[in-house]
């Protein structure tokens, strides 16, 4: 049988990504091994979804008006490449808070991921560190954060902390992150609550009291104390000191010192939107900010993340990093997100697909696939190094 190869030159690039997949894909994979996730990420997604339960596949989705607003909005930007400036050596990694990322890409933050797989989360950190892609487990993992660290070796992590209204259980939470080897602290506030998702109300689903998915709870020594019983002798009073807690809306700006107090580590807020509040939190001395509106699943009518980003460059002026998540499907959406001042950005449901789709080699391939798309994005639009681009490599669009 005839092999397929590329007719682009390969470029020598000096560590194990970009055209090295492309090279993957038009050799071995007409060679006999066809690839396991779809490249393209509307047919990951449309396969994922025949593939998942209903009700997963609804609590994946959340909310029509804003996920759909992520996605359309990145077409507000396009990308205009410069042509003959010898790309043949470039540099995909990032510098964050002393560590460099080989990609600028990490793991986001997803609760519960054995609803979509058996492996769940252990899948997700067994690719992530083949790749030495940075994840960032949830607070609402089925693994325990210790179990995934193990997993992740060498691979940086971040632990994404759900800040309860317990503090002594917060506060053991990070002791533990700390402990585990993390080497950054994600605090969410855009979730309090769950917002108002329709799918699940019509489902009558609701993943997270499922007991498994409590593992950072059910282990920790505080969360335990609480408990008239252990809650291997009585699931259902932990579930509910679960449901009680896992939420604090009477948080405020005055509580940040209370992270300090507790954490050496950098510490991120996930879920700013609004400039006011990004500027705010460099006030506050925080280290980060990730501009999200967590995938379109908690405000529904929000506006889209992208859009956001702009004013929150502009408030922040570069102070303290910025990340961006929140619609997130190709390369050309991280590339824009980079040029317009993320340093970085997260991948959400894309990886959950592949997870669906092919477990661990399943998050692999879509990782192998973002990075090379990644690579190539950014050697056609004529640049070397995705830590120098800036707004001069994108156009607005009129709206
Ligand atoms: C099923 C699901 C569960 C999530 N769970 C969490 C979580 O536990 N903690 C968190 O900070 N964000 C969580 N998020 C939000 C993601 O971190 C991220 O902001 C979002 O997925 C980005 O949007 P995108 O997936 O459309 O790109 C979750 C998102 C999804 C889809
Ligand atoms: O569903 C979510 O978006 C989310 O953030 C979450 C919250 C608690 C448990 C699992 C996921």
């Amino acid at each position: 049988m005839a092999t397929r190869t590329t007719t682009q030159t390969v470029a020598t690039i000096p560590h194990q990504f970009g055209n090295v997949r492309q090279r993957q894909v038009y050799t071995d994979g007409f060679n006999g091994r066809r690839p396991l996730v779809p490249a393209s990420s509307k047919l990951l997604e449309l396969q994922a979804k025949e593939r998942m339960s209903p009700d997963a596949w609804g609590y994946l989705s959340g909310m029509d008006e804003t996920m759909e607003a992520n996605i359309a909005a990145f077409r507000h930007w396009s990308i205009v490449p410069r042509i003959l400036r010898n790309v043949a050596q470039r540099d995909l990694s990032v510098q964050l808070f002393g560590q460099t990322l080989p990609v600028p890409f990490l793991l986001a933050p997803i609760g519960v991921q054995k609803i979509v797989h058996p492996d769940g989360e252990g899948a997700v950190a067994r690719a992530a560190a083949k790749l030495g892609v940075p994840m960032i487990p949830s607070t609402a993992a089925y693994i325990t954060l210790e179990d995934l660290a193990k997993t992740l070796g060498d691979t940086p992590r971040w632990f994404q902390l759900y800040w309860s209204k317990d503090p002594d259980f917060n506060a053991s939470l990070l002791r533990r992150a700390e402990r585990a080897g993390y080497t950054a602290i994600v605090v969410t506030l855009d979730t309090y609550y769950l917002g108002w998702r329709v799918d699940d109300i019509q489902n009558a689903y609701m993943p997270f009291p499922l007991y498994d998915g409590l593992v950072n709870y059910l282990t920790d020594p505080v969360f335990r104390r609480s408990l008239k019983q252990p809650p291997e002798k009585d699931r259902h009073a932990a579930i509910q000191l679960y449901m009680e807690i896992f939420g604090n809306p009477s948080l405020t700006w005055a509580d940040i010192p209370f992270l300090r107090q507790h954490t050496k580590l950098p510490i991120l807020l996930k879920g700013i939107m609004h400039p006011d509040d990004a500027r705010q939190a460099v006030e506050a001395g925080i280290d980060g900010i990730i501009v999200s509106n967590h995938g379109g699943r908690q405000v529904n009518g929000e506006r889209a993340a992208i859009d956001a980003l702009p004013d929150i460059v502009e408030a922040v002026k570069g102070q303290v990093p910025l990340l961006f998540d929140s619609g997130i499907r190709k390369a050309a959406d991280a590339f824009k997100a980079i040029a317009l001042g993320a340093k970085a950005v997260l991948l959400g449901r894309p990886y959950l697909w592949g997870l669906a789709l092919a477990g661990e080699q399943g998050v692999e391939e879509v990782l192998q696939n973002f990075i090379a798309d990644l690579d190539l994005t950014l050697a056609l639009s004529g640049h070397t190094a995705y830590s120098a681009l800036d707004v001069s490599a994108l156009h607005k669009e009129p709206v």
